[in-house]
C-alpha cells in the first residue's frame, strides 16, 4: 500500500490514496499504521477518496466537493473533522496534481470545508462557526479545570489555565463526565500570553496528547473570545502557539479560519504482508 506522511504543526498523518474507495480500512489497520514503534507512526490517517466513491451520499452535506477526507484517529476511531488534517489533505491534493492551487471545498463528516492554498506555503481553511455549548469540566492529576464545551463538528472542552501549559501533566487522559460527553471529547488547556495570543496543549480523543490540534485551536480561541461576554464572538485574528508550532485563527463574518503550515515529508510503500 502506498502512503505519504505529512504534518501540520507536527500533528502528523499517514495519507492513503484511495480514489475509488477500494481500501477496506479497518480499525485495526489504522491502529497498526499509526503505531510509532511497530508501524509508520502518526496521530491519524487521512484516506483520500472521491466523494462519489466514499459511500457517504445522503448521510452528509458534501456540497458537490470532489474529494472526501476520511479521517481516523490513531486508535482507529472515526472523527468528524480534523483541522490540521484537512490542511495537509489540501496540500496533498495539490502536490499530487489532483487539484489546482486556489480555493475549493473538501467534504468531511463535519460538512464541506473550503480550503485555500497556493502552490506552496501555508494552507487556510474555513472551519465554520464554532458552536459554544456551555460550561464543562475536566480533571487532571487531581485538579479540576473549568472550561467551555465547543463543537467544531467534533467535540471539544477548552479550559483556561493560570500557569504555563508546559507545566501540565498530560501523560494520562483528562477525566470528564461521560454523560456530558457521550462520544468522548478533545480537551484543550490554554493560557493567554498576550493580546489575542494563546498557548495551548491538547489531549485528543482517540490519539492522546498531540503536538497540535486545528479544531482544538479554534475551540480555544472561541472559548477565550467568549470571555468578553458579548452575544456574538468578537472578530479578530488570534495567534495560537502549540508544542508543534504556531497557527492563526481568524474570527470573522460569523465563521472561523485556521491558517498554518502543512508539510508533506515522505512517501513510500508498506511491505507486502505487513498490514
Ligand atoms: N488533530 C485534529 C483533530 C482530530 C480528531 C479528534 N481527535 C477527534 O476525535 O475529534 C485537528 O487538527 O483538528
Amino acid at each position: 500500500m502506498r502512503f505519504v506522511k505529512g504534518h501540520g504543526t507536527e500533528n502528523d498523518f499517514v495519507i492513503l490514496h484511495d480514489p475509488d474507495g477500494a481500501l477496506d480500512l479497518t480499525r485495526e489497520a489504522v491502529a497498526r499504521l499509526c503505531d510509532r514503534r511497530a508501524g509508520i507512526g502518526a496521530d491519524g490517517v487521512l484516506r483520500v477518496v472521491r466523494t462519489k466513491a466514499a459511500g457517504v451520499d445522503g448521510d452528509i452535506d458534501t456540497a458537490g466537493a470532489e474529494w472526501f477526507m476520511d479521517y481516523r484517529n490513531a486508535d482507529g476511531s472515526i472523527a468528524e473533522m480534523c483541522g490540521n488534517g484537512i490542511r495537509v489533505f489540501g496540500r496533498y491534493l495539490v502536490a499530487s496534481g489532483l487539484a489546482a492551487p486556489g480555493e475549493w471545498d473538501v467534504a468531511t463528516r463535519g460538512g464541506p470545508k473550503r480550503v485555500t492554498l497556493g502552490p506552496s506555503g501555508d494552507v487556510s481553511v474555513d472551519m465554520g462557526p464554532p458552536a459554544l455549548l456551555g460550561p464543562g469540566e475536566a480533571s487532571l492529576a487531581g485538579e479540576v479545570f473549568q472550561g467551555r464545551r465547543v463543537s467544531m463538528g467534533n467535540p471539544h472542552l477548552a479550559c483556561r489555565v493560570d500557569g504555563p501549559v508546559a507545566a501540565l501533566d498530560l501523560s494520562r487522559a483528562p477525566g470528564f463526565d461521560p454523560v456530558v460527553f457521550p462520544d468522548g471529547v478533545n480537551v484543550e488547556f490554554f493560557r493567554a500570553v498576550g493580546e489575542r495570543h494563546l498557548e495551548m496543549r491538547v489531549f485528543e480523543r482517540g490519539s492522546g496528547e498531540t503536538r497540535s490540534c486545528g479544531t482544538g485551536t479554534v475551540a480555544a480561541v472561541a472559548a477565550a473570545a467568549a470571555e468578553t461576554g458579548s452575544e456574538a464572538l468578537p472578530e479578530g485574528v488570534w495567534t495560537v502557539d502549540v508544542p508543534g508550532g504556531r497557527v492563526t485563527v481568524t474570527l470573522d463574518d460569523g465563521t472561523s479560519h485556521l491558517k498554518g503550515p502543512a508539510v508533506l515529508v515522505a512517501e513510500g510503500e508498506t511491505c507486502r504482508d505487513w498490514l
